[in-house]
């Protein structure tokens, strides 16, 4: 029977949902045993790092909570045969990158990962389980695990009675954490979102999967949907999101042009209750691993289901966000007289937001492509991001550009790990990356960039000393006071 009161959930996939969410269910529920697996072993060592400071996720907050669940009813383990096993309730936590491959190649999601999970728990699972999407899947992906689950469960266990196999039921809990600000986000979750099947088992599973919720989450804040409903809710707030960044993007082109001020706009129509103050912060360009690719999977849905206007539509959120970036590099390039050929470029920041260590689709990765096509020599700082990620995040681009992304025009020739290398030089020391450099690009806005000496940094760099401050952190009477030429987002 599908199980009512849960006390044992596995997770597969320890990434950056996965455990934190985990890690959250099981410091909230100290009843429940909570087994995260992965195939990942470095990962997963990791994760069982005595050191803290060194777990595989950097987001504020998560070390406490992993210090009081793990080894109590918190395990990472690589058993991902025997966490399925054991457990009522499973997670998919798995990647859902876009494809890079094949059919629907640079815009669909790619399911391969949660179709391996679905093989693997319907294969091994020998009693009923409560299977639990937890990565951004596209709408109607249920029923493809449901038909595997279903066809799988059969599969040499035809001796059976049929009665006898497991049974399984299957439920949408898409994530809206944002990194940087996960543990807050999962703490004080502004709702928990269950869709599930129209059935007796799917009812059940919804109530054990609120009821786990409920140890810490308000009733009133537990949202229960049909299972296609919650699927398609986790894309459309993604498009929400991003939509808002690229709007008051748009904006901050012609504030350029006309005098105006992206901030003040955003904060004059921020006040209007029905627009609201939250994600109106002109930047370089929105990155991270899910508003691209969740939106790029909405356009690929609805040119699938012959809808080319809904998709044209929101396409054009990700074609604004290629432009921001391409305009900040470009910008870069035109004030810097035109060339950025052996000048020393510093960049601040290489993460995709502050107060994370992730730096998939960061803005940063893109701007740098650019400017290293016109040979600059770039000089990176960041407080979270180590020296091999960028090279890797560099040397990953000039395999999968977009053709239709100015700022990875099919122009562009790709550069080899030995040119990234030469070219792209990774420091320990804001000061040092900033010695001798022509200019500094700000990418991420970490606070602590705000609070370094600007006076000696300024003495230290060549004149005429520019700021492309990508992220508008700096405060302008101060810094152009010291002698700095900066160039702000959306700032006439
Ligand atoms: N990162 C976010 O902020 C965020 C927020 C909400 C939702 N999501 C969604 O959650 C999902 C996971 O995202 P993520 O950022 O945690 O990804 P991630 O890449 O950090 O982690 C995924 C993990 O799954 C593991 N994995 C893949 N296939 C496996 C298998 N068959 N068995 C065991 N482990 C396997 C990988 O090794 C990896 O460690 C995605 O669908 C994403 O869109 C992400
Ligand atoms: O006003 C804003 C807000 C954000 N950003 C940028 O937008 C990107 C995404 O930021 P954010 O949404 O805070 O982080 P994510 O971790 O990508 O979280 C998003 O994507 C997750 C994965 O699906 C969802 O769960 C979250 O709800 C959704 O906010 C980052 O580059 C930010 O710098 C801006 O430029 N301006």
């Amino acid at each position: 029977m599908i199980a009512s009161n849960i006390t044992k959930i596995a997770c597969i996939g320890a990434g950056y949902v996965g455990g934190p969410t985990m890690a959250v269910i099981a410091k909230q529920c100290p009843h429940i045993k909570v087994t995260v697996v992965d195939i990942n072993a470095q990962r997963i060592a990791d994760w069982n790092q005595i050191d803290l400071d060194r777990l595989p996720v950097y987001e504020p907050g998560l070390p406490e909570v992993v210090a009081e669940a793990r080894g109590r009813n918190l395990f990472f383990s690589t058993d991902v045969e025997g966490a399925i096993r054991e457990a009522q309730m499973i997670f998919i936590s798995v990647n859902t990158p876009t494809k890079t491959y094949g059919v629907g190649k640079g815009m669909a999601a790619d399911l391969k990962y949660v179709e391996l999970c679905a093989r693997q728990i319907a294969e091994i699972a020998t009693d009923d389980k409560i299977v639990v999407e937890k990565s951004t899947l596209p709408v109607r992906t249920a029923q493809a695990i449901r038909t595997i689950l279903d066809a799988a469960a059969t599969n040499g266990k035809d001796t059976q009675l049929a009665t006898s196999r497991p049974k399984f039921a299957v439920l949408s809990n898409p994530e809206f954490l944002a990194e940087g600000t996960a543990i807050n986000d999962l703490l004080y979750a502004d709702r928990m979102l269950i869709g599930s099947e129209d059935n007796e088992d799917g009812k059940r599973a919804e109530q054990a999967l609120a009821d786990v919720y409920a140890n810490w989450v308000p009733r009133e804040r537990i949202v229960t949907t049909r299972i296609w409903s919650s699927e398609l809710s986790k894309l459309t707030a993604n498009a929400f999101l991003a939509q808002r960044i690229s709007s008051i993007n748009a904006i901050s082109a012609l504030c350029e042009r006309t005098g105006a001020d992206v901030d003040e706009v955003a904060h004059a129509i921020g006040m209007d209750s029905r627009i609201g103050p939250k994600f109106l912060k002109s930047s370089v360009g929105f990155g991270g691993s899910c508003f691209q690719k969740d939106i790029l999977n909405l356009v690929y849905l609805c040119r699938h289901f012959n809808l080319p206007e809904v998709a044209d539509y929101w396409e054009q959120v990700v074609k604004l966000n290629d432009y921001q970036k391409h305009r900040f590099a470009k910008q870069i390039i035109d004030t810097l007289f035109n060339t950025v050929s052996g000048k020393k470029i510093a960049f601040l920041g290489w993460a995709f937001k502050k107060d994370t260590n992730d730096t998939r689709e960061s803005a940063a990765i893109y701007v740098a492509d650019e400017l290293l096509q016109d040979r600059a020599e770039i000089h990176v700082y960041d407080p979270k991001v180590t020296a091999e990620q960028i090279y890797g995040d560099l040397e990953y681009l000039q395999k999968h550009r977009r053709n239709d992304n100015p700022c990875t025009a099919t122009q562009f020739s790709a550069l080899s790990a030995v040119e990234i290398r030469s070219l792209v030089t990774v420091h320990d020391s804001p000061y040092e990356a900033l010695k001798n450099a022509h200019a500094t690009a700000i990418l991420t806005e970490w606070d602590e960039f705000k609070g370094y000496d600007w006076q000696q940094i300024y003495n230290n760099m060549l004149k005429p000393a520019f700021i492309f401050d990508g992220r508008n952190i700096l405060n302008r009477k101060e810094i152009t006071s010291i002698g700095f030429e900066l160039k702000s987002i959306g700032k006439g």
